[in-house]
């Protein structure tokens, strides 16, 4: 029967992996095992030793991945008790740019006692930070060179892409640099595991490693940045560039053995995290746009025409559906800037009486935070207290507060930050617009929309646009098992296309918010405000806003 094949999609997230086995006809998802990396998030020391790590550096312990691998599968496998010659495909998506050095054998160098001493053998997460001077280098060099890859990426370098990554381990750790044969980002790595060939996908390389379709790599800047660097630097980039949707390899007899699963199925090419939720909601037409909201927002975008749009964090044709080009934005703190608050700003009396109401503090203010009307609180926030990735793309900005009075209540304060994303979010549509984009449709997806109502009907006032909400939390790793099964093919009855695989497996909308006509009106005057704030913090006073963030230098800059 055509309903009994299934596909696994893995998605490896920030602080845990997600193991899901999919049904490809229903897109019924049949078991879900989510596992915490044992080692989390390493900021402070090195796991081996005890070392401490530069601040800034934020690394992972790329043995975690495998154990989620193990494990995950294991477990539905066991959950569903489904016959694993009924499994056709797999699918692995990940957050980017998360980067492993590995040798010959694709062993990362973490793993050999004579390198791991170093921070810069173990895997470096997306947020890690510790590449500014290398950004900093990277971006002049490329600006007097005017080099055309730029305006591909928003015209803009981001300290989490992986060249940044790989600048810093060649100026700051040589013998590392030396010994790594490949640098691979992550979702690369475990497909090329998994599937014993190196193996890239377009996605992570057009958004993350100045890659391109047409030119490649751009070498010759890669030696302006460093001759040395030049020549060094493209052996460690090797391998096949595969296309979304195209199938990676083949499970090795040894991973087959590991997992339970049958050798030679078919893996399917790499993807993005962000990128694959687009697929797991059913986004799949030119001017859908999709906000994947949790911790940060991504703002993912298809387009049938390709717009240069300075500020957003790049343009990739065929990264996510054949034939659009894939456009991506973003928010650096939106789950962040709601939990800091709760953690830092609410007083004891506000605890004491949600926890006597037996509600969690986010539930709690919430609820006290849907009882004023638009304006009423007088406030007005910048959503800036992780830098602002799109559409200025610079972290030396902070959030800013303004309005208060001796009667401000933590409820104003808590709905002005929810509704100072939501500006946000607006500034970077209106970018997308003003570049001549039709934004006909909003989806979001991720841990915030099911959590907090409150915040998605502001998203519909504010964007002023119905905001439909996807069924599942689980966006990225339905993606995932959507491109194991378009791996698979029909002859294995998997599917040929895209747009049939997505047909029958994405999630389904749960809820759609749609604008109130009296709110939409109070929002666009405090947009207008917001708006305001927005270029005079943003651009006019950037060097106040740097002193602020990185402390006063009282001999060569004072504040006005
Ligand atoms: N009810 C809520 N209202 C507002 N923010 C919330 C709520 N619940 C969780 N958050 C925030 O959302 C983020 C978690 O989102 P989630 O999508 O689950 O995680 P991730 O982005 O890591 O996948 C955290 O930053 C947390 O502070
Ligand atoms: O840069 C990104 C995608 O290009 C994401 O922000 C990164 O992968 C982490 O996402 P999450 O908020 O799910 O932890």
């Amino acid at each position: 029967m055509v309903d009994n094949y299934f596909s696994i999609g893995i998605d490896f997230g920030t602080e845990s992996g997600r193991v899901l086995l999919v049904n490809v006809h229903s897109g019924s998802i049949e078991a879900i095992k989510v596992i915490p990396y044992r080692h989390g998030v390493i900021e402070d020391t090195l796991p081996i030793n005890k070392q401490r790590i530069p601040k800034g550096s934020v690394l992972q312990h790329p043995g975690d991945y495998l154990h989620v691998l193990k494990e995950g599968v294991a477990h539905v496998l066991a959950e569903s008790k489904v016959n694993p010659t009924h499994i056709i495909g797999i699918g692995v998506d990940f957050t980017s740019s998360t980067i492993v050095p590995v040798d010959h054998t694709l062993t990362p160098l973490c793993f050999y006692s004579n390198y791991h001493q170093s921070p810069h053998s173990w895997v470096k997460l997306w947020k890690h930070h510790h590449t500014k001077a290398e950004t900093e280098k990277i971006y002049r060099v490329a600006t007097q060179r005017k080099e055309k890859w730029m305006r591909k990426l928003g015209y803009n370098i981001s300290e989490e892409w992986m060249i940044p990554k790989i600048l810093e381990v060649f100026e700051q750790d040589r013998e590392i640099y030396t010994h790594t044969a490949y640098y691979l980002e992550a979702v690369d790595w475990i497909v090329s595991t998994l599937a014993s060939k190196v193996s890239r996908n377009n996605c992570s390389l057009g958004f993350k490693a100045f890659w391109n379709e047409k030119d490649g790599y751009p070498e010759e800047f890669f030696t302006a940045i460093d001759p040395e660097f030049g020549k060094t630097i493209l052996p460690k980039l090797a391998g096949e560039v595969k296309n979304i949707g195209e199938c990676a390899g083949y499970l090795t007899e040894e991973w087959a053995r590991k997992l339970s699963l049958p050798v030679n199925l078919p893996i399917s090419t790499g993807v993005i995290d962000a990128h694959s939720a687009v697929l797991g909601t059913g986004v799949y037409q030119s001017g859908e746009l999709l906000m994947v909201m949790g911790t940060s927002t991504c703002h993912m975008m298809l387009h049938s025409e390709e717009k240069e749009i300075p500020g957003i964090s790049g343009v990739v044709k065929d990264a996510i559906i054949p034939g659009l080009y894939a456009y991506e934005a973003g928010q650096s703190a939106v789950g962040d800037l709601f939990g800091s608050y709760i953690k830092n700003h609410v007083p004891e009396s506000y605890k004491q009486e949600a926890d006597k109401q037996g509600v969690s503090m986010f539930d709690y203010l919430e609820k006290k935070a849907a009882k004023l009307s638009p304006g009423e609180s007088g406030l007005i926030a910048l959503d800036w207290h992780n830098g602002n990735r799109s559409i200025l793309s610079n972290t030396d900005l902070s959030g800013c507060l303004i309005g208060l009075t001796l009667h401000t209540k933590p409820e104003a304060i808590f709905r002005a930050y929810l509704e100072s994303t939501a500006f946000g979010a607006n500034m970077i549509i209106g970018a997308y617009r003003d570049w001549g984009m039709d934004v006909r449709e909003v989806v979001a997806c991720g841990g915030l929309p099911q959590a907090n109502k409150l915040l998605m009907q502001l998203y519909a006032d504010i964007l002023n646009m119905p905001i439909h909400v996807s069924q599942s939390n689980y966006a990225p790793a339905i993606g995932a098992a959507i491109l194991g099964a378009v791996a698979a093919g029909r002859i294995n009855n998997g599917y040929d296309d895209m747009e049939a695989a997505i047909r029958y497996m994405a999630q389904p909308i749960e809820k759609t918010y749609y604008p109130i006509k009296k709110h939409v009106e109070v929002y666009q005057q405090l947009f207008a405000h917001y708006k305001e704030l927005h270029d005079y913090f943003g651009m006019k006073r950037l060097s106040m806003m740097r002193n602020l963030k990185h402390g006063i230098d009282k001999e060569t800059e004072t504040i006005y």
